[in-house]
């Protein structure tokens, strides 16, 4: 039983590894890549208690703590709007957030994830 979950794990971890390739390559200032701190957002750690990065996600991924790609989706879609809580409407931050979930949503939509289920369990 173990082994199968943790089997079942490495082809998952696969996936999520190159979903983020495809997805992070989109975020070229690489707004998304590091945490976002106090320093360039203030208030930022007072107004976003759940903060979300690509890093973060790759941390989760290697040490597979992603045990479904909704999970990963759920990650994805809290970064992003994690920024449009934050920013303004007319920020580069907010616009960049906007975008990118749209290319994440894209690369996650259902029919491909009903496959990747199907092809994943
Ligand atoms: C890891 O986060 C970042 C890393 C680098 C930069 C950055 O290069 N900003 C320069 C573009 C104009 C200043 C911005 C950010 C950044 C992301 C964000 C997000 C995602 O909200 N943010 C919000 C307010 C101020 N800065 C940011």
């Amino acid at each position: 039983e173990k082994e199968n979950i943790e089997a079942m794990k490495g082809p998952l971890k696969k996936l999520l590894e190159c979903l983020q390739k495809t997805i992070q390559r989109k975020d070229v200032d690489q707004f998304f890549a590091w945490p976002v701190n106090d320093v360039i957002a203030p208030g930022y750690s007072s107004i976003i208690l759940h903060p979300m990065d690509f890093s973060t996600m790759k941390r989760k991924i290697d040490v597979s703590e992603y045990t479904s790609i909704e999970e990963y989706k759920s990650d994805f879609l809290l970064m992003c709007e994690n920024a449009t809580i934050y920013n303004r409407p007319e920020t580069i931050y907010y616009k960049a957030a906007k975008r990118l979930q749209a290319v994440g949503l894209k690369c996650m939509n259902k029919e491909k994830v009903s496959i990747l289920k199907r092809t994943f369990g």
